[in-house]
């Protein structure tokens, strides 16, 4: 299962190269690599070593910044099985972090959910890491955002006037323990993203299957690079040109993996429309029988609907019973 096939970008490249390349990919599978995405190699490193350091920690001082200390930011830890994919628990434990608001910012004093102050452990560097590399990623977020614009045809201020004002940015560690059961559980089940693009780094494990037109395959990790997938607001605002394509992710290596996926949304309060003429095509039958299109609403609402079902526990507690 294993391809070679998903296409490497090289971010350095000419903008109208790059554009048609991007066009090429979301078209087709709505995954690709990058390469030359200028974020540095040794904070990426730092970052990987504090997340492994967390990890090894006992349940129990990990459990001491757990999501249900998060309140309506939905910042914090959850353990293997806490987190479900349309109803299994999936085979993973992880950590949520957001844009860091203080509370005196007019959206946390508002109540607004997924908004607030982060949850990092009590380890030197570790906040550090985790808010350096998400300004790293919003800006590598906006830039290839800026690249989908030119590729649409459309002019840049399209969509960051519309949809990237605030954009809403959600960054997760996971870890995915090394699996000794005969048949591993799956670590995510299949799912499409939920936002616009997701900007993923992996650990040397692989473990990612994207299901392609042909099939599902491996999207390994390549040195230099980050694998970026699109989600269904990009699906949407195309009319299903640019494909928000199902994966899952099973840990069949002997070491746990880590994967630190970095969600670049629109803004919460954003209403997400189509951005450029229908196509003749149908719509492609998605994954889940439900269609990107039938929702009304801002995208903040989208996602409350989409991560009550993840953490239903939670979401009754924290979201107000959503
Ligand atoms: O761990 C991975 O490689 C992917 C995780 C994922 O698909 C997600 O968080 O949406
Ligand atoms: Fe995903």
């Amino acid at each position: 299962m294993s391809n070679p096939e998903l296409p490497i970008i090289d971010l350095e490249g000419l903008r109208p190269k790059v554009a048609s390349a991007l066009r090429m990919a979301c078209e087709r599978d709505g995954f690709f690599y990058v390469r030359n995405h200028g974020v540095s190699e040794s904070l990426q490193g730092e970052l990987e070593s504090q997340a492994r350091t967390f990890f090894a920690r006992p349940l129990e001082e990990k459990m001491g910044m757990a999501m249900e200390h998060g309140g309506r930011a939905w910042r914090g830890y959850f353990p293997v099985g806490g987190e479900l994919t349309s109803g299994v628990p999936d085979s993973k434990e992880g950590i949520y972090f957001g844009a860091e608001l203080g509370a005196t910012d007019p959206r946390v004093q508002a109540g607004l959910p997924l908004h607030g102050p982060n949850l990092f452990p009590a380890l030197d560097g570790f906040r550090e890491a985790v808010l350096s590399y998400m300004a790293a990623m919003t800006k590598l977020g906006h830039r290839l955002m800026a690249g989908m614009a030119e590729s649409l045809d459309l002019a840049p201020g399209d969509v960051s006037e519309s949809l990237l004002r605030e954009p809403l940015t959600l960054f997760r560690i996971f870890n995915y323990p090394a699996e000794r059961a005969e048949t591993p559980r799956w670590g995510v089940g299949e799912h499409t993203d939920y936002g616009l693009l997701t900007i993923l780094k992996q650990s040397d494990e692989s473990g990612l299957q994207v299901r392609t037109a042909h099939g599902w395959i491996d999207a390994p990790p390549l040195p230099g690079t980050f694998l970026c997938n699109i989600g269904d607001m990009l699906e949407r605002m195309t009319y299903g040109r640019y494909r928000s394509t199902p994966h899952r992710v099973k840990n069949t290596s002997t070491r746990d993996r880590l994967s630190l996926p970095f969600f670049f949304d629109p803004s919460f309060d954003a209403e997400v429309r189509p951005l450029v003429p229908r196509a003749s095509v149908e719509e492609p039958p998605r994954w889940d029988g439900r269609s990107v299109f039938d929702f009304r609403g801002t995208y903040g609402e989208y996602l409350l609907e989409k991560v009550s079902k993840v953490f239903p526990h939670l979401a009754t507690r924290q979201l107000g019973g959503r």
